[in-house]
């Protein structure tokens, strides 16, 4: 089976004097009551870049232009015991958009302090990948989980210079 094609987006803000990341509590769907990064599924016929500014549109009520997306690498997470889970993610942070955070039926969207992430609340393996990509740095991340589903199983990255 071929793993599903989606696409997450880290807005980043300063407020306060301290840097600021979106993430969203999660309403429906895979994940539901997790902590996590605003986006979804490419659709069939979109690029990644519409696929992404069209989530975080619907999602977060945030309106961010393809232009102003930064590439920040892929995350491929693999569900062993669940093949049809697997997803491969492309990454992008934006530090330029519009309008204000609101809630959807989707996602509860949130500022965190990008040095204060909710990890309790979060896949177990997004301390693995997210504060890297969060930190400026580029890659390609494997993201292995156990049978359970949750815990991580293995995690292994390549860094872009
Ligand atoms: N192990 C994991 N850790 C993580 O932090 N995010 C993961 C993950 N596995 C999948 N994701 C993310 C990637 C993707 O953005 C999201 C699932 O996509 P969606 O929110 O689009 O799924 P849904 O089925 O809820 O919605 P639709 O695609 O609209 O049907 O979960």
């Amino acid at each position: 089976m071929t793993a599903a094609s989606v696409t997450l987006c880290f807005l980043l803000r300063t407020h306060q004097g301290h840097e600021e990341v979106l993430l969203g509590r999660k309403k429906t769907g895979f994940g539901t009551g997790k902590v996590v990064g605003i986006g979804g599924h490419v659709e069939p016929g979109e690029s990644v870049e519409e696929a992404i500014c069209r989530e975080v549109a619907e999602e977060s009520g945030i309106t961010v232009m393809p232009q102003d997306l930064i590439p920040a690498g892929t995350v491929d997470f693999v569900f062993p015991a669940k093949p049809a889970w697997d997803m491969f993610t492309t990454v992008f942070l934006g530090r330029a958009f519009t309008g204000e955070a609101a809630e959807s039926d989707e996602i509860a969207p949130q500022w965190y302090p990008v040095g204060q992430l909710p990890a309790d609340q979060m896949w177990a393996d997004a301390v693995h990948w997210l504060p890297a990509f969060l930190s400026g740095g580029r890659g390609h991340w494997r993201v292995v989980l156990n049978p359970d589903n949750e815990t991580v199983a293995s995690s292994t990255h390549t860094l872009e210079s």
